[in-house]
């Protein structure tokens, strides 16, 4: 129980105003009677303009000094003297917002496990792989990761890969309320410079790789790989870094924290594997000489389990339980999801980095009898200088690749596809409607042929300037195979 007046006392800001407060976000559209509602500043929009919003709604609001808001159709701008108004104004909102989080929500983590996932790719896998495990140990454990929220009873959407502070704040404590005691959640990059993760403490952290993404908003890879280091300053005082040592770049972190560094990998880990065998069913491989059977595709998929078993094995789950855990892992939806038709095989993906289509295709090649085709499209307002890569990692392993839409979001496809034509290979056709171009390829594959999905995943919808289209690729593909059966029978 919070008192708004010794709230913002603690931060040093003048109220009396002694009503008790029911619960404190940055978002007007969250807020109800009594919240604190905390305009910030964002890069695209400004709290400051659903000030009245939220006031109407009944909350008090705390924002910087001099931020102009709307009253009653006038610009004015906050001062500290607007209780009446019930607009408090400090210096700087951004500089608070942790300790504000610290006060009114106490120390969140204190009292549970909290294993944070972070990599270019992989972080929905390894965290889904995680929860498996725990929650086949008991564990009550809550998931937060790409677009969702899961609780083991439902799955809710949410807008990004790691939630806004607020947001994440106000999960841990439902969550704490409702006995959970382990949080598994991904953690991006963008997350931790936009200080996402500001009044978190970690018991673990695991790194999947750091590859090429997202230099849109990073502009150079060392910015991107610092930046998510940085993560490791959110360990709590016995926390532990687990890391793929395959990928020497990862050792860097040897340099730059004291934390217990775990290792996994094929030579010399401290989670070492070996006898890897990959089919179309899965893969079978040893960790430090215990056999695992896992239904999962691909080495990447190894490589993501064998961190999950390494991060249980250090929270004291033992050996014959993890190989029990592994047999029946899940798919991750959309990841790695092999769909079989009468006649026509389809593996859907997520890739959407040059690495993860490499990889992928890498696999793909490798159980692929006949010809092997992929439809891929690279999201717009992303990376711009992924879209080549991307192109040439499809075009390398394919016999015939597809270049189509992938949420152009405000850009226009057509430049997006030119970005991916100046692959160096010839192998592609270019096809601008995602659906017509998984319709037209299921028509020209044949049995043996493997029809590689890749970019969207499990993704719902087709994000077209900024408006919301559903499209699945897994529903389109069923569509297809089902009209397929008909011509076929
Ligand atoms: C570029 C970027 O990262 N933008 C993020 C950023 O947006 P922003 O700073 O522009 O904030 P904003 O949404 O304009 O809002 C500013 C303030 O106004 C408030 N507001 C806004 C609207 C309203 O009606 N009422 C209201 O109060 C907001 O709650 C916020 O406090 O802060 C928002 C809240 O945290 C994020 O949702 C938003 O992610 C956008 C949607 C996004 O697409 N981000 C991508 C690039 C991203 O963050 N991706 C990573 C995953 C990357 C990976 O997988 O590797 C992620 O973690 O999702
Ligand atoms: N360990 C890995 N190494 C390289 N690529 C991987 C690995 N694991 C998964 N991938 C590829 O990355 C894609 C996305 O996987 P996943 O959703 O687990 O990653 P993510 O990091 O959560 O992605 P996002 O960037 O959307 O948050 C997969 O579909 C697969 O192609
Ligand atoms: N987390 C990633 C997902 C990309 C998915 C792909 N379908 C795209 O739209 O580029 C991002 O926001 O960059």
């Amino acid at each position: 129980m919070t008192r708004l007046n010794e709230l913002l006392g603690m931060l040093h800001i003048a109220c009396d105003d002694t009503r008790i407060l029911q619960g404190v976000s940055d978002d007007s559209r969250k807020v109800k009677k009594d919240w604190l509602f905390v305009c910030r500043k964002g890069i695209t929009h400004d709290g400051a303009a659903y000030i009245d919003d939220a006031l109407r709604k009944g909350a008090v609001v705390l924002c910087d000094k001099k931020r102009k808001w709307r009253k009653n159709g006038q610009k004015v701008e906050a001062t500290s003297h607007q209780e009446k108004e019930q607009v408090y104004a400090c210096e700087d909102v951004e500089a608070i917002a942790q300790a504000l989080i610290e006060l009114y929500f106490g120390d969140l983590c204190k009292h549970l496990c909290v294993i944070g996932v972070s990599g270019t790719s992989g972080k929905t896998s390894v965290a889904c792989i995680i929860t498996h495990i725990l929650r086949k140990q008991q564990k009550k454990t809550f998931r937060i990761g790409t677009h969702e929220i899961d609780d083991n009873q439902h799955i809710q959407a949410i807008p990004n890969t790691t939630p806004d502070s607020f947001t994440l704040a106000n999960l841990l404590k439902e969550a704490i309320q409702q006995g959970f005691t382990h949080i598994v959640m991904e953690v991006s990059s963008h997350a931790i410079d936009q200080n996402r993760i500001c009044f978190m403490s970690y018991d673990a952290i695991v790194y999947t790789n750091i590859t090429q993404d997202h230099l849109d908003y990073h502009f150079t890879r060392t910015h991107y790989m610092y930046t998510k280091f940085k993560l490791r300053r959110y360990l709590k005082k016995d926390g532990f870094i687990i890391i793929n040592k395959d990928f020497p770049y990862l050792m860097k972190l040897q340099h730059l924290s004291d934390a217990k560094l775990i290792t996994i990998g094929f030579d010399a880990a401290h989670f070492t594997i070996e006898d890897m065998h990959l089919s179309e069913q899965g893969a079978i491989f040893t960790i430090n000489g215990y056999s695992f059977v896992i239904p999962l595709l691909g080495k990447m998929n190894v490589y993501n389990t064998t961190e999950a078993i390494a991060l249980c094995h250090m929270l004291n789950i033992t050996y014959e339980q993890l190989i029990a855990s592994c047999q029946d892992l899940p798919y991750v939806s959309g990841r790695m999801e092999l769909m079989k038709g009468k006649k026509h095989t389809v593996l859907l993906d997520y890739a959407h980095t040059p690495d993860a289509v490499e990889k992928l295709m890498e696999f793909a090649r490798s159980i692929c009898q006949g010809k092997l085709y992929i439809i891929v499209g690279c999201g717009g307002e992303r990376d711009r200088s992924k879209r080549k890569l991307m192109a040439d990692a499809a075009c390398k392993y394919s016999d015939m690749a597809i270049f189509t839409s992938d949420n152009p979001r405000h850009e226009s496809l057509s430049t997006i596809l030119l970005d991916m034509c100046k692959t160096t290979y010839q192998n592609y056709e270019v096809v601008e409607n995602r659906y017509f171009a998984i319709k037209y390829t299921i028509k020209i594959a044949k049995e043996s042929d493997i029809i590689v999905i890749a970019g969207k995943g499990n993704e719902k919808t087709q994000d077209v300037e900024g408006r919301m289209y559903p499209f699945d690729d897994a529903d389109c593909v069923r569509k297809r195979f089902a009209k397929e059966e008909l011509f076929w029978k």
